[in-house]
């Protein structure tokens, strides 16, 4: 099961989270959330990130070129384009500067669930608001359930992941409010337990087996 932690701030929240055996760490750039950084912050946390984690920098507000180039300039693993912004042309013209994209939608705006279809890597699947801590129905992916390397995301946390993997049966997950004390603020002991929690879920005979990670890239597609 590959976990991802989101919205992290400090270099503490990803030694933390490396440590515990989280896969990769999420760092936001937004003009609308609470876990939003600078561009000067991103690139001192993004280089503390340690080999074998995979570094994913999160956009929903910013022009897709100009993520791809703040992406290619600082070096992550990735580039998560979270929303309704992005679409297939904003996803081409991304993929010219930094082609490792991720892409971020909810079922309910009725996305296209095939991973790749945008040309990204990795299919996030959220609830309609990002980085909000709120649950969706998990009942809709028995319409759409994508296959290969997707992330199941949306109000998650210790003691939720191992149902929602058993339900859902993603190849990986995804966190930000569930492991934090307060919004923006990351706890953790929480991030410890979640990670802990999503790992032994996956080693489930219940929850069955994830596809096997892609090679080319540590810890991750
Ligand atoms: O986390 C945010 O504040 C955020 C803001 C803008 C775009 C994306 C954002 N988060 C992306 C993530 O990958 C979150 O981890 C995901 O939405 C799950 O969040 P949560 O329900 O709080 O666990």
């Amino acid at each position: 099961m590959f976990v991802k932690v989101c919205g992290l701030a400090t270099t503490a929240d990803i030694d933390v989270a490396a440590e515990a055996g989280a896969d990769a760490v999420g760092l936001v750039i937004s003009g609308t959330s609470v876990r939003g950084l600078g561009r000067d912050r991103v690139a001192e946390l993004v280089a503390h990130v340690p080999d074998g984690v995979l570094s994913v920098l999160v956009v929903n507000d910013t022009p897709a070129v100009e993520a791809a180039g703040i992406a290619a300039a600082l070096g992550f693993g990735a580039l998560q384009l979270h929303g309704r912004a992005y679409g297939p042309g904003e996803f081409g013209a991304a993929a010219g500067v930094f082609p490792r994209l991720w892409r971020a939608t909810a079922l309910a705006d009725g996305p296209d669930t095939r991973v790749g279809a945008l040309g990204e890597e990795v299919l996030l699947l959220d609830s309609p608001r990002a980085g909000s801590g709120a649950r969706w129905d998990l009942s809709l992916l028995d319409a759409a359930r994508p296959e290969g390397h997707w992330l199941l995301a949306g109000g998650l946390g210790p003691g939720n992941v191992a149902g929602a993997i058993a339900a859902a049966r993603p190849w990986g997950v995804d966190v930000s409010s569930g492991v934090e004390s307060a919004p923006g603020v990351k706890d953790h002991a929480l991030i410890r337990a979640f990670v802990a929690a999503a790992k032994a879920a996956a080693a489930s005979p219940a929850t069955g087996s994830a596809p096997a990670q892609p090679s080319g890239a540590p810890a991750g597609p």
